[in-house]
């Protein structure tokens, strides 16, 4: 359990993060989300011990950064956008030196993390000759590879292709199912959170705004629903339609009522993802 009683981080004039509390369940993933400069990579600084908040308490597994700085970080494992490879070196060098950092024995994690993550196409070849996905890939084996029981990632899927993307969202996924690891992700990547996320915590300027899974965000922000309908002989755009329901409990009806008066191929609400939602949230305070 990861938590955050109250915490304020000022740089100079300037604070990150106001007055923040939050609690992380452990095997959850959770998508730290807000514009440039919210505060997103302070809380993460924040938790690997790498800095230290001005006022307020922050907890890993009961223990705390400032008193038990070296079992905190051992517990945490870090993504950040610089891997932290060696070049000329392989992926299985590489992640043998960071095991005898961390003074645990390497092989057998390797062999492991080396299945979880698909790695053994190229964990023999130097990281220098690594696309942007497999450094990516290889940067989660070496943060995973102390067996941290929460993983941090800034932008984890920086500089990707959609392929790659893909993959290591699914990774993602497969080492919170396999590890029992929790997670803590930013992102700009609305889209890609939706697919990997149990619940997201909104920051603005160093306030939190907004927290929960998607359908209590939903439940509070989104107040009616744009329903695109596509149908046979239809005006409007190739058949489509737009329509407005005031709730989801309205849906069945309304689409029961389309399908009886045309060939309805097709009923998706527009405005109900976690781009509206992020959206809506900004544009008002937290009721
Ligand atoms: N070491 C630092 N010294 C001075 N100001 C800092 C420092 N680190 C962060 N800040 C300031 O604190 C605020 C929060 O920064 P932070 O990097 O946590 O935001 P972020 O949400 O991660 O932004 P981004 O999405 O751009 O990565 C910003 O105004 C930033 O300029």
């Amino acid at each position: 359990m990861i938590r955050f009683d109250n915490v304020t981080k000022r740089f100079g004039e300037k604070t990150a993060l106001q007055g923040f509390s939050a609690q992380i369940e452990p095997g959850s993933i959770t998508g730290l989300i807000g514009p440039n400069g919210a505060g997103k990579t302070t809380l993460i600084r924040l938790l690997n011990g790498l800095l230290l908040p001005d006022e307020g308490s922050i907890s890993v597994d009961g223990l705390t950064p400032l008193q038990d700085g070296d079992e905190v970080r051992r517990r945490c494992g870090t993504l950040t956008e610089q891997p932290g490879l060696y070049e000329d070196m392989t992926g299985r060098a590489n992640l043998r030196f960071y095991a005898d950092l961390y003074g645990i024995p390497a092989d057998k994690r390797i062999e492991e993390l080396a299945d979880v993550l698909s790695l053994h196409a190229f964990l023999d070849r130097a990281t220098g000759t690594y696309s942007t996905g497999m450094k990516k890939r290889l940067g989660l084996a070496r943060a995973m590879l102390h067996r941290p029981s929460t993983l941090l990632l800034d932008e984890p899927t920086n500089g990707l292709d959609p392929d790659g993307t893909r993959d290591v969202l699914r990774y993602l996924r497969r080492l919170n199912e396999q590890e029992g690891v929790t997670v803590l992700i930013c992102s700009h990547v609305l889209a890609q959170l939706e697919t990997v996320c149990s619940r997201y915590i909104f920051l603005e300027q160093g306030v939190k705004k907004a927290e929960g899974t998607l359908d209590q965000l939903r439940s509070r922000y989104i107040r009616s629903l744009r329903v695109e309908l596509r149908a046979d002989g239809w005006q409007g755009r190739d058949g489509r339609f737009v329509v407005e329901a005031p709730s989801y409990d309205e849906l069945p009806a309304l689409i029961a009522r389309a399908a009886a008066e045309s060939r309805l191929y097709e009923a998706r609400i527009l405005n109900d993802d976690l781009e509206s939602v992020y959206f809506q949230i900004r544009k008002e305070e937290v009721r």
